[in-house]
């Protein structure tokens, strides 16, 4: 699948892409690597480090007039990625003139500055550790008469930000940074031995570049910008935005994670989509001016919200949007449901529901057990009830304040929530008998639950079987390759299917002695987009008080934001999907709510 599409829009790769003939004809270290055909198709072999150092070289002169030296050893970047970073900033911060960026780890490309400075005039400290890349980086500015705008400042390994923000003179604050940051943990992720790639992703179709120094960390990427965040903690308003490019979807969790740890509340994420391949964008700030862009690629699945027109009852609870949304906060709550209320109007409220287990289905199997024993035979229940021994008596007492204790063969077996079935199947643990009390009490509920069984029964939601077929595998835990963005023909990764009659001197070889792999890159698969969605959203919810979300689970199998509105006559109630396992669950939970509706 080519993830092109979901490119930024102002890409200039998006739709235009470039053409291999004309760069052959134009530029010879170009056509040097390229081979021709009988029918004229040029074609450049992305397993070679030199044709990707080629193609970059020529298109930053052909599209940006840079003339960028790219040393053998070192990383070659790989433009449609970078565009879509410097564009994805430029919807944050604005695309004036006047900016000022922080480039941490440049790289000896010093590519993010210099093409932020060409298409913005951006102004940029870029800091880097490594003394060969502090070296060409700074050459390839002056090369290119940037030094007026782009300050190359070598950096130490121990303070990513710190230190360099202190020491420079140049402004008082920034208003991004950005970052591409060292991903792997050790050599052995790095050539591939230990991989984060799902067993069954094919491999990458193009050649890595990055040198040791260049893609290594001790933590990885995770670490890498776990500091970062650490960081931004004393800098604060220094630097306006925070931002940081990862090469794995399954970094995201865990540093958003750090981000609500160390209460920062305002974040937000994205993704850079390019060719066969998807890198992702973390953006954090403390300025509550700032607003987040909503990314493409999460946009495209947008579904509207679950539906239900709320009907007028018995006068139980009064029809009144603040009275509804009270009396199913109980509800939520009573199953362990987190709520937070967000923004209320005199006909509106939005409240977000959180989930860290599956407690709906499981409710609803246990009053059915219930309900059979209500059924099978509640004179022997008391009978064997009666007969608790002395003994016993503590546990007794703990069953018997355990609803979820029924009976099940002269004993009360406890119906548990398995977590890896998604709470749907229970197992039994086995408990003494309860006290004639507790029996009635709970025969008493099931008896007044039976007729909530029935209402459970209606459409998909909450079937028999509460099918739950997560498949939580993260296919995009993409291992990087850094040339890995094939610029326009994203199916065709070497090679330009286009057909012309000029031959071009001098071509390296026919295209019968090149190895065509035909092999996908690292597609993001269907699985990895239903993680996630709306994270504007939850950033905009987080932003309103840290405490509250502290409170919330911090590992959960839904969010969904649970409105109440008033429509003319009627009160209308809708569930719109923030993140989880399944959008499933909140079909379950929107039939919970409905049922309890159906009772007033
Ligand atoms: C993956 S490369 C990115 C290079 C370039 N920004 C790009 O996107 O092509 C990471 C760079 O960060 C540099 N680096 C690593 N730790 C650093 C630190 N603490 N401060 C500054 N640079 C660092 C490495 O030397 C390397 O050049």
């Amino acid at each position: 699948m080519s993830l092109n599409k979901y490119m930024h829009p102002r890409n200039r790769y998006k739709n235009a892409k470039p053409s291999f003939l004309q760069l052959a004809l134009k530029y010879p270290d170009f056509r040097a690597m390229t081979t021709q055909d009988e029918s004229g198709k040029v074609f450049l072999d992305f397993k070679n480090a030199d044709a990707l150092r080629a193609l970059t070289r020529c298109l930053l002169k052909e599209d940006f007039d840079l003339t960028v030296e790219l040393p053998m050893d070192r990383l070659v970047p790989t433009l449609p990625l970078r565009l879509n970073y410097i564009h994805w900033l430029e919807d944050i911060v604005g695309a004036d003139e006047t900016k000022w960026g922080i480039d941490i780890g440049t790289g000896a490309s010093c590519v993010y500055p210099l093409l932020a400075s060409k298409m913005n005039k951006w102004n940029f400290l870029a800091t880097e550790s490594d003394a060969e890349n502090l070296y060409h980086a700074q050459k390839n500015v002056a090369n290119n008469n940037l030094s007026h705008l782009i300050n190359v400042k070598g950096a130490s390994d121990e303070s990513i930000l710190t230190s360099s923000v202190q020491s420079f003179t140049g402004t008082d604050v920034f208003d991004f940074c950005m970052c591409n940051p060292p991903f792997f943990a050790d050599h052995m992720e790095a050539q591939g031995l230990v991989t984060t790639r799902s067993d069954d992703r094919p491999e990458a179709g193009s050649v890595s570049t990055a040198s040791p120094q260049e893609c290594i960390v001790a933590g990885g990427e995770v670490a890498f910008v776990r500091q970062m965040i650490e960081e931004s903690t004393v800098l604060r308003e220094k630097i306006r935005v925070y931002t940081s490019m990862l090469g794995k979807k399954s970094s995201l969790a865990q540093l958003k994670e750090e981000l609500r740890h160390q209460k920062v509340t305002k974040f937000s994420t994205t993704e850079f989509c390019q060719g066969k391949t998807m890198r992702w964008g973390l953006a954090w700030t403390f300025d509550s001016s700032v607003t987040f862009p909503r990314s493409q690629f999460e946009a495209r699945k947008a579904k509207p919200p679950l539906f239900y027109v709320i009907p007028k009852g018995s006068s139980n609870v009064e029809y009144k949007v603040h009275e509804l949304a009270r009396y199913l906060r109980q509800h939520l709550e009573s199953i362990k449901v987190h709520c937070y209320q967000g923004k209320q109007a005199k006909s509106y409220t939005s409240i977000t529901l959180t989930a860290a287990e599956n407690t709906w289905c499981h409710q609803r199997r246990f009053r059915r057990q219930q309900q059979k024993l209500t059924s099978e035979s509640p004179v022997k229940c008391q009978q064997q009830a009666s007969q608790v021994s002395r003994e016993g008596k503590d546990e007794v007492s703990k069953a018997s304040e355990d609803t979820n204790c029924v009976k099940d063969g002269g004993k009360f077996v406890k119906l548990c929530s398995n977590n890896e079935d998604n709470g749907v199947t229970e197992r039994k643990i086995s408990c003494p008998d309860k006290k004639l009390s507790d029996i009635n009490t709970n025969l008493k509920r099931s008896l007044d639950d039976s007729l909530e069984v029935e209402h459970l029964k209606t459409k998909r939601q909450c079937t028999e079987s509460c099918e739950e077929t997560l498949s939580l595998k993260d296919t995009s835990t993409n291992t990087r390759s850094e040339s890995d963005t094939t610029i326009g023909n994203a199916n065709n990764n070497n090679c330009e299917a286009k057909k012309s009659d000029i031959v071009l001197p001098e071509t390296k070889a026919n295209i019968t002695d090149v190895n065509i792999s035909k092999k996908n890159n690292s597609a993001p698969s269907e699985d990895d987009s239903q993680r996630k969605e709306s994270i504007d959203i939850e950033s905009e919810v987080i932003s309103s008080t840290s405490t509250e979300v502290l409170s919330q689970p911090k590992e959960y199998i839904l969010k969904c934001v649970m409105r109440l509105k008033r429509s003319e006559e009627n009160i209308n109630l809708e569930l719109e999907w923030l993140d989880g396992k399944s959008r499933e669950l909140m079909h379950q939970v929107f039939t919970f709510l409905k049922n309890k509706l159906a009772q007033i």
